[in-house]
């Protein structure tokens, strides 16, 4: 049998992890091809293990490879589809990390020719750093990687992807795209929104800017880690998964209204409940969960 050849396209954080975990497991069995923008970055893909061989150009990476990984930016996806498609072998595979679903799967699947196949993707893993020397062959292990059922993948290219992945050691969890793009919406979304409100609520007062950042403690610091993310990355993501984003912050503002409104009338009973049922539900999802994912 010949050499798996992989084409990660965009070789930062994401498509650097999976490269170094894959290259960690097969070794010489498995040809890495990466693509990015700055040679500087090739370099850097090469030295860390990440990919083999590295292309300024995406289309001379994809040339002969059997299974292509996107992990650019998520409005970068499908234009980059457009791109290679005319040059990919017959039977070539195509996923994506993208962090929504819907808006990248809706029009890969539409572009397909007949003998390419795709299989939307998405790790739910990561960091508030960007880049391939941000990434490790350790960032999928034991963390959840969703695998889009309805693409129209036939089983056996379904199965090849799933058992790709399986090697980086993530727990693979299978959902609809609209599944998908509610709960990330939730559980990882709205909660990097919130993470940037909060840090920019100090803009807003700015008289107090440094005796704040003299009070800051662990808990600043624990619901803000995620605000240091990248710009680019978290504006595709709302543009892209916009109507579940906006339904869950709409439901967040009447959160927040009813907290505001029973802090005026001195409710204590309300804002007791408020605190009590957000402590009974983490601790519950912390029990449930304390096998499975390392997620909250
Ligand atoms: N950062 C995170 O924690 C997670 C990110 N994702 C998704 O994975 C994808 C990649 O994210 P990261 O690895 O964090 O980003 P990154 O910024 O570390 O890497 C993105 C890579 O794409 C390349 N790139 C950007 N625009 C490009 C273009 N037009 N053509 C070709 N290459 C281009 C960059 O040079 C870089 O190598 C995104 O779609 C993101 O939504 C998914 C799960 C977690
Ligand atoms: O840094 C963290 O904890 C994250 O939440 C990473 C992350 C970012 C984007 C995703 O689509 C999935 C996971």
């Amino acid at each position: 049998m010949s050499k798996l050849h992989l084409a990660i396209l965009g070789v930062g954080l994401i498509g650097g992890a999976f490269g170094m975990a894959l290259k960690n497991k097969l070794g010489d069995d498995i040809f890495i091809t990466g693509n990015t923008r700055t040679q500087k970055s090739i370099d850097n893909a090469e030295r860390l293990g990440a990919i083999d061989k590295g292309y300024l150009d995406p289309i001379e990476c994809v040339k002969g490879a059997d299974i292509i990984y996107l992990s650019t930016p998520v409005l970068q996806i499908v234009p980059l589809v457009e791109k290679i498609l005319p040059h990919l072998k017959k039977g070539a595979i195509l996923t994506d990390a993208g962090s929504t679903k819907s808006y990248i799967a809706r029009q890969i699947m539409n572009m397909l020719p007949e003998n390419i196949y795709y299989v939307a993707g998405h790790p739910m893993t990561g960091r508030e750093k960007s880049g391939v020397t941000a990434a490790n062959k350790d960032l999928f292990k034991n963390k959840c990687y969703v695998i889009v059922k309805d693409t129209k993948a036939p089983a056996e290219v379904l199965q090849k992807v799933v058992d790709l992945i399986k090697l980086t050691e993530a727990n693979i969890t299978t959902l609809t795209l609209e599944e998908h793009d509610r709960c990330a919406s939730i559980i990882s979304h709205i909660p990097h929104i919130v993470a940037a409100g909060l840090v920019n609520l100090l803009d807003k007062n700015p008289n107090d800017l440094e005796a704040c950042i003299t009070l800051a403690g662990g808990g600043f610091k624990d619901t803000t880690r995620i605000a240091s993310s990248n710009a680019d990355m978290w504006a595709d993501v709302c543009i892209s998964n916009a109507e579940p984003i906006i339904e869950h912050l709409s439901q967040l503002q009447a959160i927040f209204s009813n907290m505001i409104t029973a802090i005026a009338k001195k409710d204590r009973q309300t804002i007791h409940d408020y605190f009590v049922e957000s402590k009974t539900r983490r601790d519950m999802i912390l029990e449930e969960t304390k096998d499975k994912y390392d997620l909250i």
